[in-house]
Parts: structure tokens; C-alpha cells; sequence
């Protein structure tokens, strides 16, 4: 469990997070809001990469105060926007391997944990490309890969289909639902409405460094989201239009009309 406990943040004098609590374990948690109202530097919190000004964030029970972010990552994985520019080895396979050797694991524990990583993400056979050679999908479900070989509990996830085609992108949610099956909790940081409604069991929305809502996909969609500078997604407006209530695939609006 991950425990945000009345987390305030300046940076240089200037507070950017005024007063969060959030309690986030296993589950695919949105975390949606206008650009500027603090959403990464919530999520920078939750791995130590910055410690609160005021209040607590604890990892199963960890104050992020006192433990480095080499520690928090093994429980907290972040897998930034724009990933490729993290990449560094010649291959796939070096790129995963490079957290896992940091760790002290022999060879045979590194090969082991690639294979299975790889595996995870739907990137095996890749083990010998270079990174810079994958397509955007892929590069992203490498950057995936490489977070997860040190088997984080909690994964972060900034933007993770930003820029992808929609095969890419498929590619990326088929991950995402397979990382939640096994058990992983997930943060999804995300300005595209349609992804939340796939993906999220919860949305918190964040306005201003504070909390504007925080509770089930379903009541967040039955906000008034413009309101909120958010779009509807379409399914939704269509749904609607048809009297089918809240869906959350075409296929199950499908089935509502046919009844
Ligand atoms: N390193 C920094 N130094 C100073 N101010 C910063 C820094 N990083 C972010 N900020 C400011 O903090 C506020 C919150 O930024 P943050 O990046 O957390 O928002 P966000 O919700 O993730 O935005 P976006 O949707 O644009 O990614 C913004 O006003 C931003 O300008």
C-alpha cells in the first residue's frame, strides 16, 4: 500500500501540491488533470525521486524520507514520458539486464529475469535488437521491461501510449491489463479520456495541487467534465445518446442495445 498522507510541495518557494492524501494499492489508479496541476510531481513522491515539504508518503510502511529512491525503486517503478531517451546499451537484452546486475543477481539469475521480463511484456525474440531499431510500442514496452526486471510492486506509467498508433497502442493496454492480472498496482498518468475509461478501477483528478475527485471510473465519468476542461469520451456521449448507461467497451454497448 502506498500512503500520501497531507503532501504539500514547493519547488523554490512556489507550492505546487497543497494537501494530498491518497491511499493506492493494487489496482489501475488514473491520475488525470489540466497541464501545470501537479501530477508528476505527485508521482515523483510516490518513488522518493522528491521528498515532501510537508506531510509523509510512506511505501508499505516506508517514509520515503528515509530511504534512498535505489531502495523505493524496487518497490516503485517509474517509467517516464518519452522513454526512449533512457535507453543506452547496444541491445534488448543489455537494457533489461542492466537494472537486475545492478542489483548483484549472478548471470544466470540476469538471464533468467530478462527472459521473464521480456516475456511480460510481449518483447521476446527482441533480445539482440538495439533499442533505438524498435517502433514506438515497442520502445515503450522496452522502457516497461526495463522498469519492471526489478520487480517493483507498484509501476507508474507517464503517458505510456502518447504518440503511438493505434496497433502500438493496443499493444501498450495488453500490457498494462496483463501487469494488473499479475497482481502489480498501477499508476497511470494520462490526458486521454479514453484510456481511463478502458483501463482505470479509480480516478483521482488533481486541480490546482489539490484533489478535485477521487473515487470510481464509473462516478468520475458522470462528472461534468468539461467543466473540468476534460472531454467526454465518445463511447460515453454515444451511449448516452442510446440510453445504454455506463459502458466501457464498444462490445458491451453492443450487447446493452441488443437487449
Ligand atoms: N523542476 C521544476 N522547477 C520549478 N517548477 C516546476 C518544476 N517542475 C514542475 N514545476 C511546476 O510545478 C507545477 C506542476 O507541474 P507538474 O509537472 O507536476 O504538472 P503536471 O500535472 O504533471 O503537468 P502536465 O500535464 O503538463 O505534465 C507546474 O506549475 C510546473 O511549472
Amino acid at each position: 500500500m502506498i500512503r500520501v498522507e497531507n503532501l504539500h510541495f514547493a519547488y523554490n518557494g512556489r507550492e505546487v501540491l497543497r494537501g494530498i492524501d491518497l491511499v493506492f494499492g493494487e489496482e489501475i489508479l488514473a491520475l488525470v488533470g489540466p497541464n501545470g496541476s501537479g501530477k508528476t510531481t505527485l508521482a515523483k513522491h510516490l518513488n522518493g525521486l522528491l521528498k515532501p515539504t510537508r506531510g509523509r508518503v510512506l511505501v508499505d510502511g516506508m517514509d520515503t524520507r528515509e530511504h534512498t529512491v535505489a531502495e523505493l525503486s524496487r518497490k516503485v517503478g517509474y517509467v517516464f514520458q518519452n522513454p526512449e531517451h533512457m535507453f543506452f546499451e547496444e541491445t534488448v537484452f543489455k537494457e533489461v539486464a542492466f537494472g537486475p546486475k545492478n542489483l548483484g543477481l549472478d548471470d544466470s539469475e540476469v538471464e533468467e529475469r530478462v527472459r521473464w521480463t521480456l516475456g511480460a511484456v510481449g518483447l521476446e525474440g527482441f533480445e539482440e535488437r538495439t533499442p533505438y531499431s524498435l517502433s514506438g510500442g515497442e520502445k515503450q514496452r522496452l522502457a516497461i521491461a526495463c522498469v519492471l526486471a526489478m520487480r517493483p510492486k507498484y509501476l507508474i506509467l507517464d503517458e505510456p501510449t502518447t504518440g503511438l498508433d493505434w496497433k502500438a497502442e493496443r499493444s501498450v493496454v495488453e500490457t498494462i491489463k496483463s501487469l494488473r492480472e499479475d497482481g502489480h498496482g498501477i499508476l497511470l498518468i494520462t490526458h486521454d479520456m479514453d484510456l481511463v475509461l478502458e483501463l482505470a478501477e479509480r480516478v483521482v483528478l488533481l486541480e490546482n495541487g489539490k484533489k478535485a475527485f477521487d473515487g470510481p471510473v464509473e462516478e468520475f465519468f458522470s462528472l461534468d467534465l468539461e467543466r473540468h476542461g476534460l472531454e467526454m469520451p465518445e463511447l460515453l456521449v454515444l451511449a448516452e445518446k442510446l440510453g445504454a448507461g455506463f459502458v466501457r467497451s464498444v462490445e458491451e454497448l453492443a450487447g446493452r442495445v441488443r437487449q
